[in-house]
């Protein structure tokens, strides 16, 4: 098979809705296509120069995250939506948007409002998703750069969170405010909800981490204070050396592949 670095023969589930079909079956596994982070983004950009632009790749990103969501859960419930300023935060940007287009009651944090993020394609995004919301009335609330107390309410409320703060950018030992904050209160949320009784069960709260569980390295699976705790992570294009780690379960959850492209294979010649 081309492209790929290295497979992992592992189990592998799959959202049908995802696009893509470069994953080898072999007797009821499937091989995982695994790149260095840095080879994804030559691959982003060889892709682009293909004709699907990355505001393109990120409208399918931020798509497989909400199917996800849906998946998790049986019908519209209230999600939160943590996005980091970079282009991880510009898939929650469109995750949102499409949660809030099929009705699902979504609010939004960022550090900063949707004008001042500088990463593209995630600025583009941010400013799509608010004209989508208020030309057609979407049940989408921003937060802004909330403090811990008005982010710990927002939490209480959702059935379901997902984590866009940090992806293959994020790097280092330690995760800087407001992040840290934020990715603490998100797992206490998770941790809380999941250790309830039956009894006094109102719900499980989902967590599904947009690319990788924010604060653990996407290349060498690593994880920072603090990180997130997923039940689910969709990881985009090809999976990243640190997610097929032994250990990084514990931090992704079941492992998604979102293709996002069919045949990636033909631009092998980019790395
Ligand atoms: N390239 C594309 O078009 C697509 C990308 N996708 C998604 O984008 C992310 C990678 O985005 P990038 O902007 O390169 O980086 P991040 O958003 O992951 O992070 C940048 C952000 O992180 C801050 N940061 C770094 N280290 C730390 C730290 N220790 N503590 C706090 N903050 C930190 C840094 O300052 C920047 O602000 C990729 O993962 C995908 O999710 C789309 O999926 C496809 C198109
Ligand atoms: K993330």
């Amino acid at each position: 098979m081309f492209l790929c670095a290295r497979y992992v023969g592992q189990q592998l589930e799959r959202n049908p809705h995802m696009i893509g079909e470069d994953i080898e079956k072999d007797s009821g596994f499937e091989h995982r296509p695994v790149l260095d982070v840095a080879d994804v983004a030559k691959l982003e950009q060889a892709i682009a120069a293909g004709g699907t632009s990355l505001a393109e790749l990120m409208e399918r990103a931020g798509n497989a995250i909400a199917d996800e969501v849906q998946a998790q859960l049986a019908g519209p419930a209230p999600v939160v939506v943590l996005c980091g300023s970079g282009n991880n935060g510009g898939d929650g940007w469109v995750c949102a948007r499409a949660l809030a287009q099929a009705g699902w009651p979504v609010t939004l944090v960022t550090p900063r409002p949707a004008e001042a993020l500088t990463a593209e394609p995630a600025h583009s995004a941010a400013l799509k998703a608010l004209a989508a919301a208020q030309t057609n009335q979407l049940p989408l609330t921003v937060l802004v750069a909330p403090n811990a107390e008005q982010l710990k309410l927002g939490l209480n409320e959702a059935h379901c969170i997902v984590d866009a703060i940090l992806g293959t950018g994020f790097s280092g030992t330690e995760v800087r405010e407001p992040y840290a904050t934020w990715i603490k209160l998100a797992n206490q949320r998770h941790e809380s909800a999941s250790s309830r009784k039956p009894a006094e069960d109102a719900g499980a709260v989902c967590l599904v981490a947009a690319d990788v569980p924010s604060g653990m390295s996407a290349q060498t699976g690593l994880a920072a204070q603090p990180c997130i705790h997923a039940d689910a992570t969709v990881t985009m294009i090809v999976y990243k050396p640190g997610l097929v780690e032994p250990e990084a379960a514990r931090w992704t959850g079941s492992m998604k592949l979102a293709p996002l492209v069919n045949s990636i294979g033909r631009y092998s010649d980019a790395l």
